[in-house]
This record gives structure tokens, C-alpha cells and sequence, in this order.
């Protein structure tokens, strides 16, 4: 798969995230449940070295990332070449720093794979964990499990979809994207799962209803809304977008006013929220205490708001008197009728 950069440059990429996590994730699960020759729970025991040895990885490469960024031909980010070394260290330099003379794309590769397949085994490892502790998994575990496993895997298999995030097309490959994917992803993502090995919650049915249409609510806005629009850039005349009511901009590129993206400019982002707050529910009210198994959806909450505010600057700069046009038509931000 391919991606046209602002500057029209193209870039290639080889997508084997899916493949690569069966491989991991099939092994993990064998090993550790069925022959049971692997102790998982050895990722609880040494949550705190792997994480240590995680930030030191991931502050490493953001220092090799930076000094490589200032090779000749290196192409550099639009917004992490300030010339203030903080700032582009934090945001990075150059846009797709890559290895093995440009087969092999660093930015790409730390955002789907060691983060998001280390996501899935941590929780595996702390699933083990509870079932090596006490000889079964508690309901409360198996949903933060299959909801974020399912989270990983759709993120995987819909692999060429990251192509057109902003981190990949914008944001350079710095220190925030480095500790975000290798230490931040997989070690506050999997706190909750942590939490129910020291804290184990048992559901009722009823709370387990609540907590599975949560999940659905949250999924169903998510899923809808990035499907709809993925369908509609890849082709408005798709009979499954075409009714779609849109605004035409003088970019070229219409932007939808019905549907999903009718309610909120980003009604995609109130749906991976709402998602995010069924993972943490299964540490129930006790988890409300402790704060920690809720941190996810507090901390995506913030992440999400910075995030519309950094699409909004680049859609204004990308539209214009356009994108003002779009939002008088759709008002809301992230939460329709309320923000
Ligand atoms: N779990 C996590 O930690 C994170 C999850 N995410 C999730 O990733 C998903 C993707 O988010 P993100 O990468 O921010 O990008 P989005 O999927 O929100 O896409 C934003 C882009 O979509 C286009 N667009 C915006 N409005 C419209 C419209 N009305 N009609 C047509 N196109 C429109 C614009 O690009 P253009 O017009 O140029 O096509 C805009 O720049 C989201 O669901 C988000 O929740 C994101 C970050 C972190
Ligand atoms: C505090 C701090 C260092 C934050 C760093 C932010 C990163 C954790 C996030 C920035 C963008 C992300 C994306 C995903 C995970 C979190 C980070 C890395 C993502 C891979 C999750 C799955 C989605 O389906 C996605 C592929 C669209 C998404 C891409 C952006």
C-alpha cells in the first residue's frame, strides 16, 4: 500500500501487522493455556523492568531519530522542524525516518506492532496471571481482554487505514510517537488488567449487560463513523455513501454534512471514548476508587481533545473559508449537543 504525502511525494509501505500478531499472539496463547510450557504471568512479575526497559528503548531511538533527521535528503516533518530542539524532539523531525535503504518504515512499524501486539500479550500475561493465581479468569478479566483484543486486531487488519492518520502523513517520527507506541501503549493501555489480577472483580449478570452495551454503543459509533468516511474518500459514488449529503470545497475533496459526520466533526473520536470507558468498567465501582483501572479513558479523553484541536489547524489550513462553512453546518466538536 501506498500514501501521497502533502508535498505529493508517494510513499510505499508492506502491511504484515495482522499476520505477524496471529503469529505472536497464536504462539502466546498455546504455549501459555493449552501445553502450558510458557508462564505468562511472568509479564505481570516484570511489568516494572519491562516497562524501565521500555522507556530506555524508546528514549533511545528518539535520540537516534533526531541526530539521523539531520542527514542531507532526510524529508522533515511541516510542523517538527522548528528549530527549537525541545519542540522537535518531542514532535520529530523528519516524517518517515526508514531503515534497509527505505524497505523498512520506523514510524509505521512502532505504531502497529510492538505496542499494540505487546497491548495484547501484557493482557494476556496478566489473564494468565489470575487463572495460574486462582485456577479460573474472572468475567470482569475476559471482557477487558476480548474488548481490547478485538480493539488490536481491528486496528491491525484495517493496517492500511493508518496510512492516512496524521501521524503518518504530518506528524514526525519524534520522542512522543516513540514512548507513545513502545512504552505508553502497552503499559498504561493494559493498567486495568493489571488492576484485576491485584483486584479481582466479580460482575453480575446485569452489570455485565451494562458493561456489553457500553462496549456496543461505543463500537457501533466508532466502527460506523471510520467506516463511512474511509468508504466515502475511497469512492463518493459508493452505493453505501452516495446518499451521503456533503459540502464541496474548492480543495476538491468534499466533506460529508449527513450520516455520522453530520452529528459531530468528530463523532468517530465520542465512539472510541465510549469504548474506552467500557474497558475500564469492569473494575466497577471499587476501580473508581483506586483511579488507576479508569486512567485509560481519563487520559484518551484528553488525548482526543488535543487531537480534534490538531486536525481542526490542519483542516483550516487545508480548507480554508471551507472548513469555517463546515463548521456552521456541523457544530459540535466531539460530542453532539454538548461540545
Ligand atoms: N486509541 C488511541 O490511542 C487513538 C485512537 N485514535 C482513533 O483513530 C481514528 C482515526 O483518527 P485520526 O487519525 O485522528 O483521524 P480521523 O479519522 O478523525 O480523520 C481526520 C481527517 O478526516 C477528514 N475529514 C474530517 N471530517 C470529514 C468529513 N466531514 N467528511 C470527510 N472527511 C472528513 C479530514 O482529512 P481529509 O479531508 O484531508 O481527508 C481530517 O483531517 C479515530 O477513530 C480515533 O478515535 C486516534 C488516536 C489515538
Ligand atoms: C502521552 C503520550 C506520549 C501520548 C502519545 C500518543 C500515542 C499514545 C497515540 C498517538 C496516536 C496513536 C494512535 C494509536 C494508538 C495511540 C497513539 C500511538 C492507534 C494505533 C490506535 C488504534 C487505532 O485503530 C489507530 C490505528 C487509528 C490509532 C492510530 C493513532
Amino acid at each position: 500500500e501506498g500514501v501521497v504525502l502533502p508535498n505529493g511525494q508517494r510513499l510505499t509501505y508492506k502491511l504484515n501487522a495482522f499476520r505477524i500478531f496471529l503469529l505472536t499472539y497464536g504462539a502466546a496463547l498455546y504455549f501459555g493455556f493449552v501445553s502450558r510450557q510458557l508462564d505468562l504471568g511472568w509479564l505481570y512479575d516484570n511489568f516494572a523492568q519491562l516497562l524501565t526497559a521500555a522507556i530506555i528503548f524508546s528514549s533511545g531511538l528518539s535520540v537516534y531519530l533526531y541526530a539521523s533527521s539531520f542527514q542531507k535528503g532526510a524529508l522533515l516533518s511541516g510542523h517538527g522542524a522548528t528549530g527549537y530542539p525541545a519542540y522537535d524532539f518531542w514532535m520529530g523531525r523528519e516524517l518517515n525516518p526508514r531503515l534497509l535503504r527505505g524497505a523498512f518504515d520506523l514510524k509505521e512499524f512502532c505504531e502497529l506492532y510492538p505496542g499494540m501486539i505487546g497491548w495484547a500479550l501484557i493482557n494476556l500475561g496478566m489473564a494468565h496471571k489470575q487463572w495460574a493465581a486462582t485456577g479460573s479468569i474472572t468475567t470482569s478479566m475476559l471482557l477487558v481482554n476480548v474488548f481490547q483484543l478485538y480493539y488490536v486486531m481491528d486496528a491491525l487488519w484495517c493496517e492500511k487505514a493508518i496510512l492516512t492518520t496524521m501521524d503518518i502523513t504530518t506528524d514526525g517520527f519524534g520522542f512522543m510517537l516513540a514512548f507513545g507506541d513502545l512504552a505508553w501503549v502497552p503499559f498504561t493501555f493494559t493498567s486495568c488488567a493489571r488492576y484485576l489480577v491485584d483486584y479481582p472483580q466479580h460482575l453480575s449478570p446485569a452489570a455485565t449487560c451494562l458493561v456489553l452495551g457500553v462496549k456496543l454503543l461505543g463500537y457501533s459509533i466508532f466502527r460506523g463513523a471510520n467506516s463511512q468516511k474511509d468508504m466515502f474518500r475511497a469512492n463518493p459514488a459508493d452505493p453505501a455513501v452516495a446518499h451521503l449529503r456533503t459540502l464541496k470545497t474548492e480543495r476538491g475533496t468534499q466533506l460529508i454534512i449527513s450520516g455520522w459526520w453530520g452529528t459531530a466533526r468528530h463523532i468517530n473520536y465520542f465512539g472510541d471514548w465510549i469504548m474506552g470507558v467500557a474497558w475500564c468498567m469492569p473494575a466497577g465501582v471499587q476501580g473508581l476508587a483506586a483511579v488507576v483501572p479508569y486512567f485509560y479513558c481519563i487520559y484518551f479523553a484528553s488525548l482526543l481533545i488535543h487531537r480534534e484541536r490538531r486536525d481542526e489547524h490542519a483542516c483550516r489550513l487545508k480548507y480554508g473559508k471551507d472548513w469555517d462553512k463546515y463548521c456552521a453546518l456541523v457544530r459540535y466538536r466531539i460530542v453532539p449537543y454538548l461540545y
